[in-house]
């Protein structure tokens, strides 16, 4: 059994799933990826299998496999290692989550199936419910992200009585704009010790200002020491710091969000910034182009992102 840990706090990098030119899973890089975060971003939390790591195109026994790397090379290095384990399949989902247990992870996340889907709130909790007690010790959280699973719940509703229902409840990964449903999350939980984990990283500056305990984001693996700083400064509440961070996080993001910004960019992103070959996607994603590459690459530069920028000073907009 993993033992009980602090609410999990601060930022939470959902990890790649490194792949090889042939589309196979490459484990041989994750220890060098394990230290990248804890040194180089200052990142001690993971999020495996979630959406960044293209876990729902992961087969059951891969899922197994890259969780237990994940787990093993982080061990004494990382704080907390969350295992994401929705699936379709209750019985696949339960799977998971046993062996998640067993391998001595410090949490586990759910998504809300999505194909055949619940519709109201108590069908979604009887859901998490039967995945959560097939793991009685870890803390179990629910990943709400309306956007990609269509399941328009409100968190706010779902969180409602839920730990009479699910006693390991610990809280909640929040990958929404909606800062109502988030603020309500929050204010209507405050006697509880819910992790409240925001998930729209070019937003998270105003979702501290709701209350939000920590994030779980794609971008900490590249941007975990900025957003760091900007978190640091939100602690010191030097909020005109703190604004200048997130816009010069919003600058980059915004940048590849009009070139088109999902996981397959990521990928390249954290291979162009890490060094780390992070391989591309598995199908139905698409590789990115070499174009993408360089303009990221010009931009990240020109952003003084990348530790060897050869600009000229006039070309830099760096944020402070
Ligand atoms: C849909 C998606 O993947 N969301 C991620 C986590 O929830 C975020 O970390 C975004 O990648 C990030 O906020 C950039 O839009
Ligand atoms: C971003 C995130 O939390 C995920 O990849 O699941």
């Amino acid at each position: 059994m993993a033992s009980p840990k602090r609410r999990l706090q601060g930022l939470v990098a959902a990890t790649i799933t490194p792949m090889t030119e042939h589309g196979e899973i490459n484990f041989s890089v994750i220890g060098q990826y394990v230290d990248y975060l804890v040194e180089e971003q200052g990142v001690k939390n993971i999020f495996v299998n979630g959406t960044t790591g293209e876990g729902l195109s992961l087969s059951i026994s891969e899922r197994c496999r890259v969780a237990e790397e994940w787990v093993t090379r982080g061990r004494n290095k990382l704080d907390q290692i969350v295992i994401h384990v929705g699936a379709l399949s209750l019985k696949e989902s339960q799977e998971l989550a046993q062996h998640a247990a067993k391998i001595g992870a410090d949490g586990i996340a759910v998504i809300a199936p999505f194909f055949l889907k619940p519709w109201n709130k108590d069908i979604l909790v009887n859901f998490l419910k039967e995945v959560a007690a097939a793991a009685p010790a870890l803390p179990f959280y629910y990943y709400h992200i309306p956007a990609l699973t269509g399941v328009k719940i409100r968190a706010e509703e779902l969180l409602d009585g839920i730990q009479e229902k699910i006693p390991t409840f610990q809280g909640l990964k929040f990958s929404d704009t909606d800062l109502l449903d988030f603020g309500q999350c929050v204010d209507q939980n405050r006697q509880r010790q819910f992790a409240f984990l925001f998930g729209v990283d070019e937003q998270l500056l105003s979702a501290l200002v709701m209350g939000a305990t920590g994030a779980v984001g794609s971008t900490y693996n590249y941007l975990g020491k900025k957003t760091n700083q900007m978190l640091e400064a939100f602690e010191r509440k030097d909020f005109s710091s703190a604004l200048n961070y997130q816009f010069c996080i919003q600058r980059f993001i915004n940048f590849v969000v009009k070139l088109g910004f999902g996981v397959s960019q990521t990928k390249a992103i954290m291979t162009l910034v890490s060094g780390i070959p992070m391989g591309p996607p598995r199908l139905p994603l698409q590789k990115v182009s070499r174009e993408f590459t360089d303009h990221v690459e010009a931009k990240l530069k020109s952003l003084d992102f990348l530790s060897f920028t050869d600009l000229k000073d006039g070309n830099l907009e760096p944020c402070s």
